[in-house]
């Protein structure tokens, strides 16, 4: 990672970080509630997809701190997203984030209505910030799309539909597309529509946006049969022991890693034709790629 993109990422997280928690304490909930919330937030993720919604706005030459309530919404959705993806009736894993998961600490019920506490929260606190009526709007008809059964829960359900069975390549990109890449685009979105970007400029982040969610997800694949589980912060091999078609699985290693370049040079590419300062996004491009976590 260049000290620029470091540097970048570590502002970034601090403000997001202290919002986040303080939205959660601000909550009137009981505190078993708010205590599961928090500590999935708070064991910590990369943070790609705020990070890009920022990176977004601090391309088009605005200041950080207009995104930060939308940038915390998003890492809420998919949050609760990982808490649902951990259930026993999901992947049944036993630890995220290099902690144990949210049902192993506060038991299934507890862990399912965080996360639903944490998806609602995260549109509450979109329709609340002070922006254009029409931009709201559009942030959350975005949002929720990008989130629901168009988006990332249709995508989780081929996922699951898909274990034991050979996907192709198309199958497999159909489940990425929505499972993973659709909050990849909507965090891009986001920032463009608080930037107040052109629909030229939408477009082509769409575009940029697809290309990334296909390289993060190809390298998640990869760091699941070689990488650490004490780096990732998960278990690997989880795909082969829950039957999941992969990229591995399917192209073989040196096939997976070619599609890898290949999508992210078409990452890249896109990126290059929206109009805007493009450095940030251009390292966390590669970042995304040759990260070992
Ligand atoms: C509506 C729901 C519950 C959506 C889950 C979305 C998601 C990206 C899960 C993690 O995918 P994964 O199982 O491929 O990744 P990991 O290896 O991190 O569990
Ligand atoms: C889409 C996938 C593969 C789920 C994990 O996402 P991340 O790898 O971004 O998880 P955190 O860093 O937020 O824990």
């Amino acid at each position: 990672m260049t000290a620029d993109l470091q540097l970048f990422m570590e502002e970034s997280k601090k403000e997001l970080e202290a919002s986040l928690y303080r939205y959660i304490d601000a909550l009137q909930t009981p505190e078993s509630l708010k205590k599961s919330m928090i500590y999935s937030l708070q064991a910590g993720g990369k943070r790609i997809r705020p990070v890009l919604l920022l990176a977004v706005l601090k391309g088009f030459e605005q200041p950080i701190e207009k995104g930060i309530e939308v940038a915390c919404a998003i890492e809420m959705i998919h949050t609760y997203s990982l808490i649902h993806d951990d259930l026993p009736a999901m992947d049944d894993d036993d630890t995220r984030r290099g902690k144990p998961t949210n049902h192993k600490v506060f038991g299934e019920a507890t862990a399912i209505l965080a996360g639903d506490a944490l998806l609602t929260y995260s549109f509450q606190l979109v329709s609340s910030i002070s922006e254009e009526p029409e931009r709201v709007v559009s942030l959350i008809n975005e949002l929720s799309r990008a989130a629901g059964a168009p988006g990332m829960v249709g995508g989780q359900v081929s996922d699951m539909e898909g274990e034991n069975k050979d996907l192709t390549i198309e199958e497999l990109e159909y489940i990425h597309d929505h499972k993973t890449g659709d909050l990849m685009i909507v965090s891009l979105v986001a920032g463009a529509i608080l930037a107040g970007a052109s629909e030229h400029d939408l477009s082509n982040l769409r575009h940029f946006g697809r290309e990334l969610g296909l390289l993060f997800q190809i390298k998640d694949d990869i760091l699941d049969i070689e990488g650490d589980a004490d780096i990732i912060g998960k278990p690997v091999g989880s795909d082969a022991s829950n039957n999941k078609g992969t990229y591995p699985s399917i192209l073989g290693m040196v096939g997976a890693k070619e599609k890898l370049t290949h999508h992210l040079e078409a990452a890249l590419s896109s990126l290059k034709k929206v109009d805007m300062d493009h450095s940030v996004l251009e390292e966390l491009t590669k970042y995304v790629a040759f990260r070992n976590h």
